[in-house]
């Protein structure tokens, strides 16, 4: 289901009014040529690509649901859970947000990590290591910002964050993956209703509370 927001453009059920629901990632304006070539430079590593053929807005395999079951670690806040069932392996979105460098990049010499904007964000994925680029979606971003980590919900991640290359717009990007099946077979996909979960690795947390 989806509604119209102030600017016009469809966002899917349940989007805060607070923050901007993008269809296309955004850059921050201060990034140097280098680091705009570098997004459009296609690492050979990276295997996996996003067909132009994706369909653009709202996503119809997920929901953003607000979670009230006060043993949720979350309790209070949201969770992205899928609305059909999902084989493993398969791609189920593209995480959007702003494009930025940080603070240690060459375009922002003088700047230390503490003005930086995104050292704080909760929402701000690595995309480009050699460049110190990120994906921030604090402000904005589409339904990939709602993805938990499955810490204290689940014995293990579902999912995964993958780099991605975007043939629509031929530029690097990270991707929201079900786990493949693996050698041992364990990645079993996801049910339908079932709540889409990484892991956001132990320096996320290492940086915060953990919370197991
Ligand atoms: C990228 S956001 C995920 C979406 C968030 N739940 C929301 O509604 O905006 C990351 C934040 O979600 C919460 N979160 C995610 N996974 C969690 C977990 N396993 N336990 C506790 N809090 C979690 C934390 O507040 C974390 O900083």
């Amino acid at each position: 289901m989806v509604s119209q927001n102030p600017a016009g453009t469809s966002s899917p059920k349940n989007w805060p009014q607070n923050i901007r629901y993008i269809t296309a990632p955004v850059y921050q304006h201060t990034l140097t040529p280098e680091q705009l070539a570098s997004v459009r430079t296609r690492k050979k590593e990276t295997t996996n690509s996003i067909p132009a053929s994706v369909s653009i807005g709202p996503c119809s395999i997920v929901k953003i649901t607000p979670i009230s079951d006060p043993s949720h670690p979350a309790a209070g806040q949201c969770g992205l859970f899928t609305a059909s069932n999902l084989k493993p392996g398969t791609f189920i979105l593209q995480y959007l947000g702003k494009i930025h460098a940080s603070p240690a990049s060459p375009s922002l010499p003088n700047l230390t990590s503490h003005v930086d904007p995104h050292a704080g964000s909760d929402y701000d994925l690595s995309l480009d290591r050699d460049q110190g680029l990120g994906i921030d979606a604090n402000e904005l971003g589409n339904e990939a910002r709602f993805v938990n980590d499955y810490r204290g919900i689940a014995e293990k991640p579902n999912a995964e964050f993958r780099d991605v290359w975007d043939e629509r717009r031929k530029e690097k990007g990270i991707g929201v993956f079900v786990l493949p099946e693996g050698k041992s077979g364990k990645g079993k996909g996801i049910k339908k209703g079932q709540e889409i979960l990484v892991s956001y690795g132990r320096g996320f947390w290492g940086a915060r509370k953990d919370p197991n």
